[in-house]
């Protein structure tokens, strides 16, 4: 495929030494140019991105802003009207600058949801203002009695013209200069006071404040200092005027101009600590980080549709095809099912996650998990699959950073209509031309109203019963093979993929007595299952904290597993076990597709290390945490969880050796922080790793199959352990994991091992979790505790509207 000249001056860099290089000498020249701070941009350049770290001056700069309003009276503002401060991890509609309205800042404290001058320790001023008693005690230009001019605080600021529209550079200068200022009567030194609290308290003034980098920590301290400042030097006509105004925005407006040529003088110190340090937290425009990405012209075609509509099959026709191609996939499992897919068609491919490489040789197509994404090599074809989780919470950053960076002539994008609006944006912003070809269903999905009616004696042949929690699994498999004649196999999250798919063999397999599946919503993705129907046995999950609904576009995502095409079942139906369940089975499924707003995105290891250039002194994990409370990012962009990472960083603070990256690189290990069997063996590998010695597995191998449940329980752990293990050992320094070899045999026993155990388990589960039971699992225990929130809802819908399909039979839902 032809490549423009763009796409080979790509080639010369793709080299990660060659990257490095240049991010070293990017950031020694951005470290220096701290040093030559100066207020005025015309000496100091802002700062242009390193590698690929973005950076764009805290807003239009102030500065710049008065100065194009006012050309001839530079070096100093002057005379502006409102100016544009934008708040951190705000929303900022088409990441346009000065897209905010002006209105929408006057008095908006509560408008946004960051205290960026949190990171900056400063003095703490008490509002009651130390002032006050520094000029009493220094009878600063207090009299008793006769107000300035006349007692001007009536309201009337009509004799004031004069001051009024002078320019703030000059008012300040001639403040600057005054050597006392005129004596105040006692009443307008009261109202002088008044005044200041209602600027120092003003979140219109804070949040312009901004806009020069006083953060909003340091706001009050230096209103307090300007406080000082004017009471000392306030001729009779300026502290007229402001007193004639009183404690209003018109006050605050007049002084505001003047308090920033204050700040900017006084505080040159202040201003350089807290601009580099969001500069630093910048993750605006991120379609600037990939620059070579953004030098070809993509064409990007989005595969718009439900499940089980053919959109990944069309994808990976023209993959096959390229000369040189990518598949990214959400999960392993994915990922590896593509690989053999692949490869048995002929092409060969290669496999990379975060586990494993398989370098199949004269390959070039590679499927690999989408957060081992290469953004330096060049592609023909490349494909993001499930591209609607490019809005996940936690992991969605994944998917921005492939949709981003890739370097492929042709992106194809797979998933639901949900992100499509927001791809859109994206590509207008990167340039890349965007084809969307949408997808139906090969057959409608049905439900079928009758539903098990509460019995699992009802369970057929091909069905699926999806269940939320791994001890209902359980419970639920033990209960069909007791009371049927079915055989049933088991797929939940925990399973390693190898596992997963030995169970999915086993139950697409027509020539065995294993016809039921039993899953988690570990079934919505990745698997080719023969199913005939999606039995849902509750449409709620326990979060960890309470019991909510399943969300419809996950309902909808697993009950469309249902029926595939050229299997034995190729119509799809689903229903409840029970009736309660129906009608928000059905709502879900007729509801359309979310449209989603926002993707994910987290900062490169750079921006986290240029940052922790600003605050030396705190923990990864403090230093994670304002990040996320100082980092800048567009509207079409959230800042991912990062909870998990947060934990895994407290936990690591007991391990002094290691370095900002490898804490950065181990927070990204996967494990499971709810499981202290593997947070400790994490532990121990960092801290051997620390220690520079060679990193042991320590970990003998299980006798044979799991006999009950704390035997499968602890399979399940020491495969998570080995899996982490080997990602460490593709993600840090190889020498350092010598027993990589040893792990990927074990590891792949462990699954075997635990693929025979499912398959013999009749037992009754234990909780993973020791420790007292909440309340509410307590209960669950005993009956499925349906959650209320649904009944209410859905029993008042039914007395609303009587549902139509209420007493048909079948009911096509999509
Ligand atoms: N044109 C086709 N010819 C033969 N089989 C097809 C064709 N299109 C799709 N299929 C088969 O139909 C099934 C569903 O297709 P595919 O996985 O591409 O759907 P999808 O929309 O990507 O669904 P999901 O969201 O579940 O990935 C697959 O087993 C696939 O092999």
């Amino acid at each position: 495929m032809a490549r423009g000249p763009a796409t080979s001056l790509l080639r010369i860099y793709a080299s990660k030494k060659d990257m490095s290089k240049v991010r070293a000498l990017l950031l020694n020249q951005y470290l220096s140019s701290f040093g030559k701070y100066d207020r005025s941009e015309s000496q100091n350049p802002p700062f242009r991105p390193a590698f690929g770290v973005p950076n764009r001056p805290f807003s239009t700069s102030l500065i710049n802003l008065a100065r194009s309003k006012f050309p001839s009276q530079t070096p100093k503002c002057s005379g502006f009207e409102t100016l544009v401060a934008k708040p951190f991890s705000s929303i900022v509609e088409d990441g346009n600058d000065d897209s905010v309205s002006s209105s929408a800042l006057v008095d908006s404290d509560c408008e946004y949801d960051a205290d960026v001058g949190k990171a900056i320790e400063f003095e703490h001023v008490n509002d009651n203002p130390a002032c006050d008693s520094e000029n009493s005690d220094k009878g600063v230009n207090m009299i008793e009695s006769e107000d300035v001019n006349g007692g001007a605080h009536s309201g009337k600021s009509v004799g004031y013209k004069h001051v009024m529209h002078r320019n703030p550079v000059e008012l300040y200068q001639e403040l600057r200069n005054a050597e006392k200022g005129v004596k105040l009567r006692r009443s307008d030194w009261d109202t002088l006071q008044e005044i200041f609290r209602y600027l120092k308290r003003s979140g219109w003034a804070s949040d312009q404040a901004l806009a020069i980098y006083i953060g909003k920590a340091f706001f009050p301290t230096a209103v307090h200092n300007f406080q000082c400042f004017c009471f000392k030097r306030l001729s009779a006509d300026i502290a007229g005027y402001v007193v004639s105004l009183g404690p209003s925005d018109a006050a605050v407006k007049f002084l505001f101009p003047i308090f920033v040529e204050f700040c900017l003088e006084e505080f040159p110190n202040e201003i350089k600590q807290f601009r580099s340090m969001i500069e630093s937290a910048d993750l605006t425009k991120p379609h600037t980080w990939f620059p070579f990405a953004r030098a070809m012209k993509r064409k990007i075609i989005y595969h718009c549709g439900p499940t089980n509509s053919g959109k990944t099959y069309n994808a990976l026709q023209r993959f096959m095809e390229a000369k040189k191609g990518i598949y990214c996939s959400p999960l392993r499992l994915l990922a590896m099912e593509v690989f053999d897919k692949v490869n048995a068609n002929g092409v060969y491919c290669s496999l990379l996650t975060g586990q494993e490489k398989k370098y199949v040789p004269f390959s070039n197509h590679v499927a690999c998990t989408v957060e081992m994404v290469s953004t330096d090599e060049l592609y023909d074809v490349a494909i993001i699959d499930e591209i609607q989780m490019v809005a996940d919470p936690y992991r969605g950053f994944a998917w921005t950073r492939a949709l981003l960076g890739l370097k492929a002539d042709e992106i194809h994008l797979c998933g639901d209509p949900s992100v499509l609006n927001i791809v859109r944006k994206i590509c207008a912003d990167t340039g890349d031309e965007l084809h969307e070809q949408h997808y139906e269903r090969f057959k409608p999905l049905v439900v079928e109203a009758k539903t098990l009616l509460g019995d699992l004696k009802n369970v057929r042949s091909g069905d699926c019963v999806v269940a939320f929690s791994r001890r209902e699994i359980f419970e639920i498999k033990l209960a069909i093979e007791k009371q049927t004649k079915h055989r049933c196999c088991v797929i939940y999250g925990a399973l390693p993929p190898e596992t997963r798919r030995q169970q999915a063999t086993l139950f697409n397999d027509k020539d065995n007595e294993y016809d039921v599946l039993v899953a988690s919503d570990a079934v919505g993705m990745g698997l080719n299952l023969n199913i005939r129907r999606v039995v849902f046995y509750g449409l709620s999950k326990y979060n960890g904290d309470r019991t909510v609904p399943i969300p419809a576009s996950q309902v909808k995502q697993i009950a469309g597993r249902a029926g595939r095409r050229g299997s034995c079942y190729p119509d799809g139906l689903t229903t409840t076990l029970h009736l309660d369940d129906l009608d928000y089975l059905i709502e879900c499924l007729k509801q359309p597709f979310d449209d989603i707003k926002k993707v994910g995105l987290f900062p490169f290891f750079e921006q986290v290390e240029l940052f922790a250039g600003q605050l030396p002194n705190v923990t990864f994990c403090q230093l994670l945490e304002k990040f996320g409370e100082n980092c800048r990012l567009d509207g079409s962009y959230f800042l991912c969880r990062h909870d998990h990472i947060k934990k895994i960083a407290n936990m690591l603070e007991k391990v002094p050796e290691l370095s900002l990256e490898d804490r950065f690189n181990f927070c990204f290990a996967p494990v499971n922080i709810r499981d202290p069997k593997a947070m400790y063996h994490l532990l121990r590998f960092a801290s051997a790793y620390g220690q520079k010695v060679p990193v042991n597995i320590a970990m003998g191998m299980p006798k044979g199959f799991a006999r009950n449940d704390k035997e499968l329980l602890d399979l399940e752990t020491k495969h998570q352990v080995l899996s982490m293990y080997l990602w460490l050992s593709q993600h840090m320094k190889a020498d350092t994991f010598p027993y990589k070899k040893k792990a990927e045999v074990m590891a792949t026993d462990i699954a075997e091992l635990l693929g025979q155990s499912l398959t013999n388990a009749n037992w009754k589960p234990e909780s993973r979790w020791t420790g007292k039971p909440k309340p509410q699992e307590k209960e669950k225990e005993d009956a499925y505790d349906r959650p209320r929130s649904l009944i209410k809802l859905y029993n008042k819908r039914r007395n609303d509207k009587s549902l139509k399909q209420e007493h048909s039979e079948k009911i096509t839902a999509w």
